[in-house]
């Protein structure tokens, strides 16, 4: 008898339910995301600060070619203020003169004069470089970490921000300097506080034509759905003063697995700007991941504005120098996102190439610019630098598609439709006992095993065919049946149906059922495939012939044919 259910004995009783924004008169779901928003990788910082060990520098100078190469616009490569390592990776970035004129790089400090003075420092010799400031402005954290009212939390971001603007002036004359405010925990902030801190900040930047604030609003710990994420932007974006002059920022984190969600639906809300890591790297579960945003908003034909086109290149560099493996199922990049082992996911991509391919024709573009359209592949492996051979992959999950699918692939064999339900049976039947993935060279040796072996009771060795003009057709063979060498004649309509006469002289009964013949293309030396479904002795079994006269191939074919008959 099956237990009772017993109730929970998980501790729900110590949590509450996130409070919902009032926002009855919300916009943001019914938008669309037409265009990329402005991102900023933080891979070198936030990703940094989360590796379990951070980067060295060679690592983090990798990192940031990949992220210039990919068109990442806005880097930020440290805390310069927190260690040696990070300050001398941003001096040998300006030194070494190794940041391209439309990049802004931006540095992280907390706000403390010290440590401020020293993150300016670091910038001296820029271009273009931001300052990025932060504070807790949560009530946890006023109220437990920092021991301050809400006067005094706002007064730190306050002269946080006069601190910059003093130390900016004083030591980056000749940089095209930016400036951006952090509310950290802004996920859990009042909204009215948060504004009122954003608003403080802002009066002493003074944001204006040519002087733009970025403030970003972190879900520091993503800790409510992501559409109360998007209310709480959409509120902010809306009453906020100056906001032409505010680049609106989100920085996602992903500790209830929606930090895509909620940067989508945060734009939607009307941010500009986004934050995060390749793969996701960061505090905990992450920083939200910038391919699954870029790669998102390619799948519904937006220009993402970063290259992604040899994903593995990146998540080779980003597993480097982070020293972490990507999952295989992490969307877009990781190794088996592009992979079907299931029968009917199989059969439905291959029956989608082949539509693919169709309409492409039709429409006379090359397919790799047709639109894509095919089942269970939201996008085209090739767009992001990978081929096709690992989308079908057999293990006992597999039907005959997936196999199908192999040999049309590595071998130009359009099997027939019962030939490939025989043939898929038969690889079914190796999976089962061994487990595992059939490997393609698998599948192949098996099909010569079976098929093209010459050693069954019936071989052609040499035959000349004639026509008396009529439509009958002669045969006369050198064939070895059962071991000895035999000349046989015979007549019939077709070679195949002359060979079955000639075979009936030494009492080999064969019925031809089905009979399929193509070329397999390619150079002038190409073979064609011929394939017999044929009963014999009572049993109906398929045989496959190649060869490059169609009719040795079909002669073949009907002796694969006897030969499998024989044998099973
Ligand atoms: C959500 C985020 O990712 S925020 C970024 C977090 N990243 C990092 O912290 C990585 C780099 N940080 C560090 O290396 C160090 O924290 C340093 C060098 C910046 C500072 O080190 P320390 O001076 O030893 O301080 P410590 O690390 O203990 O920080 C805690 C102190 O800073 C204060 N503090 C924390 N954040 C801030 C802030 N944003 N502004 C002002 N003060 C802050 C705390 O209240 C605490 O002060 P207390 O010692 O008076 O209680
Ligand atoms: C400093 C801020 C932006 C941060 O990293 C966070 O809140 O997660």
């Amino acid at each position: 008898m099956v237990p009772q259910q017993q109730p929970s004995r998980m501790p729900f009783h110590r949590y509450t339910a996130f409070k919902p924004v009032d926002l009855p008169d919300r916009t943001w779901p019914s938008r669309t995301i037409t265009q990329a928003p402005r991102w900023l990788s933080t891979d070198l910082r936030d990703g940094n600060q989360a590796l379990i060990e951070p980067m060295d520098p060679a690592r983090k100078h990798e990192m940031f070619q990949l992220l210039v190469r990919m068109g990442y616009k806005e880097i930020e490569v440290g805390f310069p203020a927190a260690s040696q390592t990070d300050y001398d990776f941003v001096r040998a970035l300006i030194e070494n003169d190794q940041i391209p004129e439309d990049v802004q790089i931006s540095v992280l400090t907390q706000a403390r004069t010290d440590l401020i003075e020293r993150t300016v420092q670091s910038l001296v010799g820029a271009h273009r470089a931001t300052v990025h400031l932060y504070n807790a402005t949560a009530p946890t954290f006023r109220e437990v970490v920092f021991k301050v009212d809400r006067e005094q939390c706002k007064a730190i971001a306050v002269e946080g921000t006069r601190d910059v603007v003093r130390f900016a002036e004083q030591y980056l004359g000749g940089t095209d300097f930016g400036y951006e405010y952090s509310p950290e925990i802004f996920i859990d902030t009042e909204l009215d506080f948060a504004l009122e801190v954003c608003e403080a900040v802002m009066d002493v930047w003074q944001p204006g034509p040519g002087r733009e604030i970025v403030l970003n609003l972190p879900a520091t710990v993503e800790r409510t759905t992501p559409n109360v994420y998007a209310d709480q932007i959409e509120w902010m974006s809306r009453s906020l003063t100056r906001r032409e002059h505010v680049a609106v920022s989100v920085h996602p984190h992903n500790d209830r697995g929606t930090g895509v969600a909620s940067a989508e639906l945060a734009v939607m809300g009307g941010a500009d700007r986004v934050e995060g890591c390749l793969f996701g790297h960061g505090e905990r579960t992450g920083n939200v991941c910038l391919v699954t945003l870029g790669m998102n908003l390619f799948s519904q034909g937006v220009d993402p504005e970063i290259d992604f086109s040899d994903i593995d290149e990146i998540r080779r560099t980003v597993e480097h120098c982070t020293q972490l493996p990507v999952a295989p199922r992490h969307p877009y990049g990781g190794d088996l996102v592009y992979t079907a082992f299931s029968g009917s996911h199989q059969d439905a991509i291959k029956k989608g190439f082949t539509a693919q391919e169709e309409r492409a024709e039709a429409a006379g573009v090359p397919v790799a610019d047709s639109e894509w359209d095919v089942p269970y592949l939201p996008i085209d492996p090739k767009d992001v630098g990978r081929n096709y051979e690992a989308v079908i992959r057999v293990n006992s999950q597999s039907g005959k598609g997936g196999v199908a699918y192999i040999m049309h692939r590595d071998h130009n064999l359009d099997l027939p439709r019962r030939l490939q339900i025989e043939f898929s049976r038969v690889i079914q039947t190796y999976s089962d006992s061994e487990g595992g993935e059939v490997a393609a060279d698998h599948i192949w040796s098996t099909f010569e095993r079976e098929y093209l072996s010459e050693g069954g009771p019936v071989a052609v060795l040499a035959h000349r065919s004639s026509t008396d003009g009529e439509g009958s057709y002669r045969i006369d063979a050198d064939v070895r049946v059962r071991g000895e060498i035999r000349e046989l004649s015979g007549t019939g309509n077709g070679p195949i149906s002359a060979f079955c006469d000639a075979l009936s002289d030494v009492d080999v009964k064969v019925r031809v059922m089905d009979y399929v013949e193509h070329s397999m293309g390619g150079d002038g030396e190409s073979s064609a495939a011929a394939y017999v479904e044929a009963e014999i002795e009572g049993e109906v079994v398929w045989g496959v012939g190649i060869h490059s006269s169609i009719t040795t191939a079909s002669l073949k074919a009907l002796c694969s044919a006897i030969g499998r008959s024989a044998r099973i």
